[in-house]
This record gives C-alpha cells, sequence and structure tokens, in this order.
C-alpha cells in the first residue's frame, strides 16, 4: 500500500499546510506536517470560541466512529514556546488515500494565541517517533507509526517547494521526484527525532570545512538553525550583512544574491541557493532581507526545516532508519 498528498506553502513558505480527513462522515482539515513532533492534535468543538479564529474545527459529537480515550490528556510546547493542550479521542484518519481507522486524535481544550493567530492551520500531525508522543498516561502511535507496516516499504518522502505545491509520499520513493543520486545518512531517533550529523559546510563556491554539525530535519520549523561559528562564517561572506538583536537574527541588503549554502549529507552535498537564504524582507521598502540561516544557539542541536528541506526530496526511511536527501 502507498499514498500521496500535496502540501502547500503559506506566505514566505512560513510552514506547510496538508489536507486530511477525520470521523465519519469524514471531516476535512488543513494542518501542519510536522516531523520534530508526535502528536497529532487539531482545533475541536472544545475551545473556547475566543480562541478560535478562522480554524476549522473536529467536532467528535459529529462523528459516528469517534470514541473518547477514557482518562486521556495531552500537552505539547514547540520551540518557539507556543503551547496547546486537551484530551484524547479514537476516530478514522485519513490522508490521501491512506486510512487509519483507530487513530488517536488529540482534542484541543486549549491552544496559545500563536495558534490562534495562525488561521489557515487547523492543528499539527507529528511525523516524529512515538517515544515524543504527549498523551498521558499512555502515549499514543502516530499516523505513519500506525500505517507503516502496511506499506510497501516503512518510510514517507517530503518535497516541499518554495512558493508552490509539493507533496508528502508513503510508502514508496517516486524517482520522477529527484534527480542524481540519494545521499544516505543514519539516523539516531534516541530523542524522538530524524536526528543525524552533517559532516561540514561550503560557503557559496568556496572550500567544503570539516565541522559536525548534528541535528533534525524538521519540516514543522521554517528556518535552518545551526551553530553560531557556522552562521558567522556564512554572514561573513555578504556585504553589510549584521545580526540584528531587534530583528532577533542576521539581516543583510536583499540584493545582490547572497552566496549559496552548502551542507554534506554522508558523502555527498545538499545545496541551499543564494535565493533561499534571503527569507523575507524586514522593511516594506524590501531593502534588508531576514536571514533563511540563523543561529540554533540555546536548542541543544541544529534544525534542518524547510529552508534546508525544500530545496531537496527528503526520504524519512523508518524501515533501514536513515535519512536520504537529494537534489530535484
Ligand atoms: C503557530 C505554530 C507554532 C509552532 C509550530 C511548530 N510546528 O513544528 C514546530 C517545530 C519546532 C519543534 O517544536 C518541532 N517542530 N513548530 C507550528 C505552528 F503553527
Amino acid at each position: 500500500d502507498f499514498g500521496s498528498v500535496s502540501t502547500d506553502p503559506e506566505k514566505h513558505d512560513v510552514e506547510y499546510l496538508t489536507p486530511i480527513s477525520i470521523g465519519t462522515p469524514p471531516q476535512d482539515l488543513i494542518v501542519d506536517f510536522d516531523t520534530g513532533s508526535s502528536d497529532l492534535w487539531v482545533f475541536s468543538t472544545e475551545m473556547a470560541a475566543s480562541d478560535i479564529k478562522g480554524q476549522t474545527v473536529y467536532d467528535p459529537s459529529n462523528s459516528s466512529t469517534s470514541q473518547i480515550l477514557q482518562g486521556s490528556t495531552w500537552e505539547i510546547t514547540y520551540g518557539d514556546g507556543s503551547s496547546s493542550s486537551g484530551d484524547v479521542y479514537i476516530d478514522t484518519v485519513t490522508i490521501g488515500n491512506l486510512t487509519v481507522p483507530n487513530q488517536a486524535v488529540e482534542a484541543a481544550k486549549k491552544v496559545s494565541s500563536e495558534f490562534t493567530e495562525d488561521p489557515n492551520n487547523d492543528g499539527l500531525l507529528g511525523l516524529g517517533f512515538t517515544s515524543i508522543n504527549t498523551v498521558q498516561p499512555t502515549p499514543q502511535n502516530t499516523f505513519f507509526d500506525n500505517i507503516k507496516e502496511s506499506l510497501d516499504a516503512r518510510l514517507f518522502t517530503a518535497d516541499l517547494k518554495h512558493g508552490a505545491p509539493g507533496s508528502y509520499n508513503f510508502g514508496y520513493i517516486d524517482p520522477a521526484a529527484y534527480i542524481g543520486n540519494i545521499s544516505w545518512t543514519p539516523v539516531d531517533n534516541s530523542q524522538g527525532f530524524w536526528g543525524f550529523t552533517s559532516p561540514g559546510y561550503a560557503v557559496g563556491t568556496g572550500a567544503f570545512r570539516n565541522h559536525s554539525m548534528t541535528g533534525i530535519a524538521d519540516t514543522g520549523t521554517t528556518l535552518l538553525l545551526l551553530p553560531k561559528s557556522v552562521v558567522s562564517a556564512y554572514y561573513k561572506e555578504i556585504q553589510g550583512a549584521e545580526y540584528d538583536s531587534d530583528q532577533g537574527g542576521y539581516v543583510f541588503p536583499c540584493s545582490p544574491t547572497p552566496p549559496d549554502f552548502v551542507f554534506g549529507v554522508n558523502n555527498g552535498i545538499v545545496t541551499v541557493p543564494g535565493d533561499m537564504v534571503s527569507y523575507a524582507p524586514v522593511d516594506t521598502a524590501n531593502q534588508n532581507c531576514f536571514g533563511g540561516i540563523q543561529r540554533d544557539t540555546g536548542i541543544g542541536f541544529s534544525i534542518f526545516g524547510d529552508v534546508a528541506l525544500k530545496t531537496s526530496f527528503v526520504v524519512f526511511d523508518a524501515g533501514g532508519l536513515q535519512l536520504g536527501w537529494a537534489a530535484k
């Protein structure tokens, strides 16, 4: 069995939103697939009306197949400090043509303001490892963990694009979706993430510098967050680039286009084109741009977020416990 679903970027590729269906008859919601977490939670009828501003909500009482998971609760906090919490139902969930009949659906009772102020996002679907699912007293499987044994291959792929629809495929590698070879690297899932170590980097056409960068492949993080020393080495090559504490990161003149950023994956490389590093203008005159590459300070590891992922076709292989990166 295998399946595919389209995923669309919000403005500035800040997040990618993907349709799912929950319940009987199906309730269609649009959620943020996040390989950096492992809860499937959605806005729900159990929330205060004041916390809902445009989102579509899951109504378990309108689903003939929903069953409350008695006594279970969940609560999660994301890297940016946003958070949500609630209780748990078991219901049928469909992504593309793939259905899990007994998926734990975490219904929100509370969400922080960042979610309320994000009108097109109806929740998150975690594609991390089940070990970090927050449901208490018994952690619940992710959609992928529930479906993976029935897939032709225990993997999914992320093909995120800059300002255009991309796709998540489950159970197969589409040879038409990438060019060249896939570079494979082993995954450390001990923290519940798709963790790996990049051997180094290069700036523009410069020499490759051996510099281990241990991090996670995280579709739910917008930017590419790397060690301070690597980030300053990169921005040193851009005239006028500076760390702007007001903006909370490196800012530089939007033109000329900055140099490419290259990072290693095993014995291959991934190139982030310079025009993808100019993440978004910081002023209306579009003179200065906020960088798509920023420091990972305080996190404890690097985060290869959408700025890194959207340049590639990425295979999240749970069967082989490895990540595959290819150009496209
Ligand atoms: C409003 C909002 C806030 C945060 C996130 C969010 N989703 O994934 C992540 C990263 C960070 C890490 O926690 C796991 N992956 N962050 C999504 C939102 F819609």
